[in-house]
């Protein structure tokens, strides 16, 4: 298997992008973080007043904004319009907005296809993370990773990132946007039926990368 393609699904907090950067940069592979391009799309929204809540304003404006990743797994960027959108992204008010923006179809559909042609684009592979990279986005991936861990642990990692945030208000403010992820209709967060699934809960980021090393390898042992 010359190029090797891996997709990282699961909810917040799992380690979906500390893993994958680091499996990429381990493995000499590209890398893609599809959370943030999803956010990139509603931090556009924001800023030209569209409301995330009407559907319809959302698809009408989404082929608009022309966003663009960079995928060294040692220097990820995203760009909107060719500005440097990678601390707007993640303010509070994108995070709470970006769950509305993500499920509207037409929204999807455009992301996705940009995520495709990365994906084919990477010379060497690539390592993919999201919520619907292993179930819509790329259902052909040599390897297919659902990272979990329980809400406790998510929110003591979230909180320990944001310092001064109160634990119990991020833990529900985790539950809820994984619980509208996982309802909407279009590419709902799931595990794909041949993906691995890691229990993240009680295992170092160490210990999580080489886990998902070591499957690389042995996909890789396997195709030769
Ligand atoms: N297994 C782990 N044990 C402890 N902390 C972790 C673990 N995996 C990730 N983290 C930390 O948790 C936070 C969230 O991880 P991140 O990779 O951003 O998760 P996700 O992309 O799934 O939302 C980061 O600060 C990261 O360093
Ligand atoms: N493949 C993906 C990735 C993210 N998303 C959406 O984008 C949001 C932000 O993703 P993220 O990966 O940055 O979220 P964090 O868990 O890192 O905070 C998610 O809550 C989903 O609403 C999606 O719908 N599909």
């Amino acid at each position: 298997m010359e190029s090797v393609i891996v997709a990282i699904d699961g909810p917040s907090g799992t380690g979906k992008s500390s893993t994958s950067k680091a499996v990429a940069a381990k493995l000499g592979l590209s890398y893609l973080d599809t959370g943030a391009q999803y956010r990139a799309i509603t931090w556009w929204m924001i800023s030209n007043g569209v409301d995330v809540h009407d559907a319809d304003a959302v698809a009408n404006a989404a082929g608009k904004p022309v966003i663009v990743s960079g995928t060294d797994p040692a220097r990820p960027t995203i760009t909107v319009d060719g500005a440097d959108a990678a601390g707007p992204i993640r303010t509070e008010e994108v995070t709470s907005k970006v769950s509305a923006v993500s499920a509207v179809p037409e929204v999807r559909a455009l992301i996705t296809e940009l995520q495709r042609t990365i994906a084919k684009d990477a010379e060497h592979g690539i390592v993919v993370e999201g919520r619907d990279i292993g179930t819509t986005v790329l259902p052909d991936a040599d390897l297919k990773i659902f990272l979990t861990a329980s809400p406790e642990a998510r929110a003591a990692r979230r909180s320990g990132e944001l310092k001064g945030v109160d634990v119990h208000a991020t833990k529900e403010a985790l539950i809820k946007r994984d619980a509208a992820d996982s309802s909407r209709k279009t590419s709902p967060l799931a595990k794909a039926g041949d993906a691995v699934e890691v229990d993240t809960t009680e295992l170092t980021l160490d210990q999580v990368i080489e886990c998902v090393v070591t499957l690389v390898d042995e996909k890789r042992t396997a195709a030769k």
